[in-house]
């Protein structure tokens, strides 16, 4: 077998690709790289070589335009230096030769905002939802409650029992659709992964702060009907270690954060398939 590895994509205002890359050395992966997307515009750096992209947390472009927007049209429209290919078409093949990608915050914004979640029958490419401004009409830097759908196809949530907890930091959280019709294809084929919940994990709730920005149906994360494309607004990737844990020093606690075992199944998934 292939070592398994992990492409982090750095620049233009992302802030979580060490704790991300250090996330994915814990959870099993053999490599992590941090790449600046500059040398994978320059053709330094290629998806190819990879198999599990992680498009993560941070102020792209300084959410100028609206979160992530100029660098979903950079991701879809630039040209690789130095030959014909669009990083898009990298991107597409790494996709259908059943890779891994997870998109947290201004990650998953940018899968949202490239079309390619929700991502129904494996090619959806017209946007078709997007993460805008929360509801209170303020930064939220708090834990949430996620209850988990344990229907949905998502490879990365494998193994969660009830549901997990989870810090988030954004201001453009607030998850809606284009259509009822959208929302009905998310819903009945169970890609709405994560909801916000209550503390016990039962109930999906629009009540603040626990949903905080107002998202419908209260979804946190969502993926796409292969499961192995995956965005959500909090952060797995701040919470891998017991004393992450705003309560560690009070509570007893696992020594493994909740967000781990995104990582984890993501290693083993590639491990079994690579
Ligand atoms: N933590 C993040 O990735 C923030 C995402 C985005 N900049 C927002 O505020 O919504």
């Amino acid at each position: 077998m292939a070592k398994s590895r992990a492409l982090i994509i750095t620049g233009n205002g992302t802030n979580c690709e060490m704790e991300a890359a250090y996330a994915c050395k814990l959870g099993g992966f053999e490599e992590a790289e941090i790449a600046h997307i500059s040398d994978l515009l320059a053709g330094e750096v290629r998806l190819d070589n990879f198999h599990f992209l992680n498009l993560t947390g941070g102020f792209l472009d300084g959410d100028d335009l609206g979160s992530a927007k100029a660098q979903a049209n950079r991701l879809r429209y630039a040209r690789v230096e130095g030959g014909d290919e669009h990083l898009f078409d990298q991107l597409q093949r790494f996709i259908a030769d059943g890779k891994l990608v997870l998109g947290v915050c201004n990650g998953f914004q940018l899968l949202v905002k490239m079309g390619l979640l929700p991502g129904f029958d494996d090619k959806q490419q017209q946007q078709t939802a997007t993460l805008t401004f929360n509801d209170c009409g303020r930064f939220q830097d708090r834990w949430v409650y996620l209850q988990n759908n344990p229907d949905s196809p998502a490879v990365f949530t494998r193994g969660i029992d009830k549901g997990i907890y989870l810090p988030i930091r954004h201001g453009e959280g607030k998850f809606v659709v284009d259509s009822p019709a959208t929302l009905d294809r998310i819903e009945s084929g169970n890609l709405a992964v994560f909801k916000y919940s209550d503390p016990a994990y039962t109930t999906p709730t629009m009540e603040f702060p626990l949903n905080p920005n107002g998202s419908v149906h209260a979804i946190a994360g969502i993926c796409n009907d292969t499961g192995r494309i995956m965005g959500l607004m909090p952060h797995p990737e701040a919470f891998v270690h017991r004393t992450q844990h705003p309560r560690w020093t009070r509570e007893e606690l696992p020594a493994d954060g909740d967000g781990l075992v995104l990582f984890r199944n993501a290693a083993d998934y590639v491990k079994k398939h690579f």
